[in-house]
């Protein structure tokens, strides 16, 4: 098999690391012999059984700068193959350039392109002044608990010195990379609804459908009013708080489907709820309380808050883009001495690990370097194109070499 950025790059997307259950000993044991190659240190971490975490480490002439982290997780949704026009995990690379596969985009590309630009600094005799860290983490998909969460609230992560951290972001559909200093915070909203069951036929008060529906009208009028703001152009849609339902559940199960002439007694519904830094959590509980699932109604409910809202010291999660975050220039001037323009900075529609360096205090960007794709993250035939990649590799030279060579003494 040829050894290119491109070959190695599909190797990598063709390990099924799909939830439930994802593949991570091949991908680490993949990236590990990738990293002897390239002259990089690595070493295994595992903060819950069978979870490994895989840290690579590239050191600084001046190890006692703080170091910086460039993070990408190994996991990815699942896909529904009969879907896609190749099989997800196959990796296929189309006649006219495109990549199809689960994690193109997200986040398997910056993945490799750390690499491969670490590869190239180094075959050009780069040497960093800052020690680079890679980090590779499990579960992100799914909250990031038992990945990221452990893995910066560790000792071992508070003496690796992180001044600075990239993570993943988002494609642009323009010739402009887009970069993101906050991410929205996820919730699981479940609301359930109890009634007195009856006939199919009768018209009466408080049934338990009645009810659900009845809320769900409410929700999405709620969804609407956000929504309309977006439309407005007030707002960016990463802006707002998103309500989606994505789930419903009830009926009487009966051998062709359904009991049709039975009003059910119980109903479910779940919603995935975003909120950006901005919002105040507090007054999105009461809504629930008193508008979504009132107990009046015979209702209840369930909030997963999927992460932290606040810093360390109690500030919303963000990472300053002025120039009183020094890592703000350092990074901006890295995009355009590689002949790249960065798009105004935004909140991150969806969520990454990235929060988890924030609460820390630390400052953190998204940023994944594909200009002119199609946003395609946890979509059907997910792809990134093979131009875009190499592209995207050169950026990371500009980036990882400024980053590390940035001289600020204490940060
Ligand atoms: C549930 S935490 C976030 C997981 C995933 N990255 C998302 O944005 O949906
Ligand atoms: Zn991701
Ligand atoms: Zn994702």
């Amino acid at each position: 098999q040829e050894d290119t950025p491109i070959a190695r790059f599909l190797r990598y997307l063709q390990f099924n690391t799909a939830h439930p259950n994802p593949n991570y000993a091949d991908p680490i044991s993949f990236l590990i012999s990738q990293a002897n190659a390239i002259g990089l240190q690595a070493r295994t971490l595992e903060f819950t059984l069978s979870k490994p975490l895989l840290l690579l480490t590239w050191p600084g002439s001046n190890p006692s700068l703080p170091s910086v982290l460039f993070n990408s997780h190994l996991d990815s949704v699942p896909a529904e193959p009969s879907k896609w026009i190749y099989p997800p995990f196959s990796a296929t690379l189309a006649p006219d350039g495109k990549i199809y596969a689960r994690g193109a985009q997200d986040d398997k590309c910056i993945a490799m392109q750390y690499l491969e630009a670490i590869r190239n600094l180094k075959a050009n005799g780069f040497t960093p002044l800052r020690t680079v860290h890679i980090s590779y983490v499990p579960d992100e998909e799914i909250g990031g608990f038992d990945g990221s969460a452990k893995f910066t609230g560790s000792k071992e992560f508070e003496d690796l010195n992180v001044g600075f951290v990239l993570d993943e972001g988002q494609a642009s559909t323009g010739d402009e990379f887009r970069v993101f200093y906050a991410d929205r915070t996820p919730w699981e909203l479940k609301i359930k609804a109890t009634g007195d069951p009856g006939h199919g036929s009768r018209l009466y008060d408080n049934g338990a459908m009645e009810n659900l529906m009845k809320s769900v009208e409410v929700i999405t009028k709620f969804r609407e009013s956000q929504f309309d703001i977006v439309k407005s152009g007030e707002a960016m849609n990463s802006e707002v708080i998103s309500v989606n339902p994505v789930y419903l559940k009830a009926g009487i199960p009966s051998p062709t489907g359904f009991v049709m002439n039975m009003q059910p007694s119980e109903g479910e519904a779940g919603f995935d709820l975003r909120l950006p830094p901005t919002a105040d959590p507090d007054l999105i509980k009461k809504r629930i309380a008193e508008e979504w699932a009132p107990a009046r109604r015979n209702m209840t409910y369930e909030v997963i808050e999927k992460g932290p809202i606040r810093d360390y010291l109690d500030r919303p999660l963000m990472t300053l883009t002025n120039d009183s975050n020094p890592w703000w220039p350092v990074f901006k001037q890295a995009i355009e001495a590689a002949g790249g323009k960065l798009s105004r900075p935004e909140i991150l529609a969806s969520t990454t690990d990235a929060r988890f360096m924030r609460q820390r205090g630390i400052p953190t960007f998204g940023f994944s370097p594909m200009t002119n794709t199609p946003i395609l993250l946890h979509d059907h035939n997910e792809f990134l194109k093979d131009t875009v990649y190499l592209r995207g590799i050169e950026v990371y030279e500009s980036v990882i070499s400024s980053l590390s060579s940035f001289k600020g003494e204490s940060y």
